[in-house]
């Protein structure tokens, strides 16, 4: 089947075009040309205020652009798109959840939550639907490693743990593509290095991932392009052996920084 893309290439999965997001009177982020491909899995990088989370935001449509006649961001060619189909596409995860799923419940209600995207089971849930729900919350548990914490009241998880639930709860809405907001942040290493496990997993798995950070580090060996934000434009957009140089990181966090590569495995070094 031909997509949108024209000339018979199919359309990208997602496509950004013309995108001003505006707040208190200024243009927060603006993307002229943004398209990320079926399957493609990309770290969106950059300094703090540099507009990753509005971007994440944007793709999401928890926040909304500049109106337009022609919606700025596409899916698969299809200009008109409800929110339930945005996110059986995309799940995110992002610590403005982390906080919602801090609540008296078991992890596996909150995971299995994510089936119908609501905080934990839906009051008045037939029977059926509620085994059927926690059956599939299992089974991503299990998937990533983490079937150990069902029966875990969330208020008793680690930060490191409770974000990995947070993993299990997207992949329970079964969405095409995964999108993390800052996976790592304020985790120690061991939760840094399970949560990266995951991405890995997950991508593996035939999720593709947008994932957004500060850490190189998180940029696990199978994305292999990196979209770098500055001042709410896109600043560098490449195959990560392109992007992740010292010049350019040194450009884009306004710092003299060192990138190392260790098998595939990247890293900001900063003399301080
Ligand atoms: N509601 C708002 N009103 C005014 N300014 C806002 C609003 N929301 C975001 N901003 C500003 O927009 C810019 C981009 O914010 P955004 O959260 O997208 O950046 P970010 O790259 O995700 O930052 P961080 O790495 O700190 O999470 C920042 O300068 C921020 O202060």
């Amino acid at each position: 089947m031909q997509g949108a893309g024209g000339h018979g290439s199919p359309a990208p999965f997602i496509c950004i075009e013309d995108a001003v997001v505006q707040r208190a009177g200024r243009a927060i982020l603006s993307i002229d040309s943004l398209k990320i491909a079926e399957g493609e899995s990309v770290a969106i990088i950059g300094p703090n205020g540099s507009g990753k989370s509005t971007l994440v935001g944007l793709i999401a449509r928890t926040l909304l652009p500049l109106h337009r006649d022609n919606p700025p961001v596409v899916f698969r060619g299809q200009p008109r798109i409800t929110l339930s189909e945005i996110r059986s596409l995309v799940g995110v995860v992002s610590s403005t959840m982390q906080e919602e799923t801090s609540v008296h419940l078991p992890a596996l209600d909150i995971v299995a939550g994510g089936v119908e995207g609501t905080l934990g089971l839906r009051p008045r849930m037939d029977e059926r639907d509620v085994a059927r729900a926690r059956r599939i919350a299992w089974e991503c548990m299990e998937q990533i490693g983490i079937a150990d914490l069902a029966e875990r009241d969330m208020l008793t998880l680690s930060t490191g743990q409770a974000r990995r639930v947070l993993i299990a709860r997207a992949l329970a809405g079964n969405p095409t593509a995964l999108c993390f907001d800052e996976p790592c942040t304020g985790l120690d290493p061991e939760g840094m290095h399970y949560v990266r496990r995951t991405m890995r997993h997950v991508v593996q798995a035939g999720h593709p991932l947008v994932l957004v950070t500060h850490y190189l580090d998180d940029i696990v060996p199978e994305i292999k392009r990196v979209i770098a934000l500055k001042d709410g434009h896109v600043f560098a957009d490449g195959p990560k052996e392109e992007i992740l140089t010292d010049r350019l990181m040194s450009a884009l966090f306004d710092l003299s920084v060192l990138v190392t590569n260790i098998q595939g495995r990247y890293s900001l070094v900063t003399a301080y």
